[in-house]
């Protein structure tokens, strides 16, 4: 039987945490064939991002059309995105295939590590080129603080958070809790303006969460491509990132990546 397709925008990752190495492993965990527009290849490992090379804004809006006119594309979602031009191209290449297939933006500005992702000005272009043409946006705790200006730091700056980036476009907004200090739950908070849905987990005590980001975002983007709702999708999203994380290892002297090899049990 043919699998549904998801298709991710979005860097690579040289160390293999995150990135489009995540998303491909997390469609394929998830039952869906992966497509790629990769943006950006960054030089990285366990210790950070040593730097990155853009690819064409040209190049990436090939690769989108070249999937989606043959293959077919039942979600989609952005990762790394790297500049303003590629952002503002990606989202006129989006309209001219009509859009007619769910959108996951993860507002990607910075490693864990705390190195930048974004050429100057393009966090400005993810907010207003793509999160108007979101289905759901999936930003962390520094995310919503640098397209915000609010610091989360309990359920009602979380809740305030989620109604502010609402105001930016999206249909639905997931506040990750992963960097909400002094919890022993990470909640997630997901909303549409009406409904405030929280979503409730274990914390697991460890460093080693690269690549969480991603990988929740791509779960929840397989699930859209099967046809799920959105508040169904993240709630499978959830419990799959929980299970990468309780099985999360160390690989090379910094951070560690959560761990898609429990899947081969299953
Ligand atoms: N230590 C942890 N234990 C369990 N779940 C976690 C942990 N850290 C993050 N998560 C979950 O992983 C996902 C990614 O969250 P977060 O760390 O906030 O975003 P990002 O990876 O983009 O910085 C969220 O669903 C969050 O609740
Ligand atoms: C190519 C690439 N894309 C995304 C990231 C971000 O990953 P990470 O630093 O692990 O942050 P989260 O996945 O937790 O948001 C990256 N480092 N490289």
């Amino acid at each position: 039987m043919t699998p549904h397709t998801a298709l991710t925008i979005a860097g690579s990752d040289s160390g293999g945490g995150a990135g489009i190495q995540a998303d491909l492993r997390t469609f394929f965990a998830n039952g869906v064939h992966g497509l790629v527009a990769l943006t950006a290849v960054t030089v990285q490992n366990s210790l950070g991002v040593q730097g990155f090379t853009e690819i064409p804004a040209d190049v990436v809006c090939a690769q989108i059309k070249a999937v989606a006119s043959d293959m077919g594309v039942d979600a989609a979602k952005t990762g790394m995105l790297a500049t303003a031009e590629i952002i503002r191209s990606v989202a006129k290449t989006l309209d001219e295939l009509g859009l007619d297939f769910p959108l996951v933006v993860d507002p990607v500005a910075a490693s864990m590590t705390g190195h930048s992702l974004l050429r100057e000005d393009a966090l400005e272009a993810i907010r207003t080129e793509l999160f108007p043409r979101a289905t759901l946006i999936t930003p962390n705790l520094d995310e919503v603080r640098l397209l915000t200006g609010v610091s989360v730091t309990d359920a009602a700056t979380q809740r305030a958070a989620a109604e502010a980036l609402l105001e930016f476009g999206s249909r639905w907004v997931l506040v990750k809790g992963g960097h909400m200090l002094g919890t022993s739950e990470c909640v997630d908070l997901l909303s549409d303006g009406r409904e405030f849905l929280e979503l409730s987990g274990p914390r697991y005590i460890t460093e080693n969460t690269h690549g969480g980001g991603d990988t929740l975002a791509s779960a929840i983007t397989a699930e859209l491509a099967k046809g799920a709702s959105v508040p169904d999708a993240v709630a499978a999203g959830k419990k799959f990132i929980e299970r990468c994380v309780a099985e999360s290892y160390s690989l090379g002297k910094g951070v560690g990546p959560v761990s898609p090899f429990w899947v081969l049990d299953r």
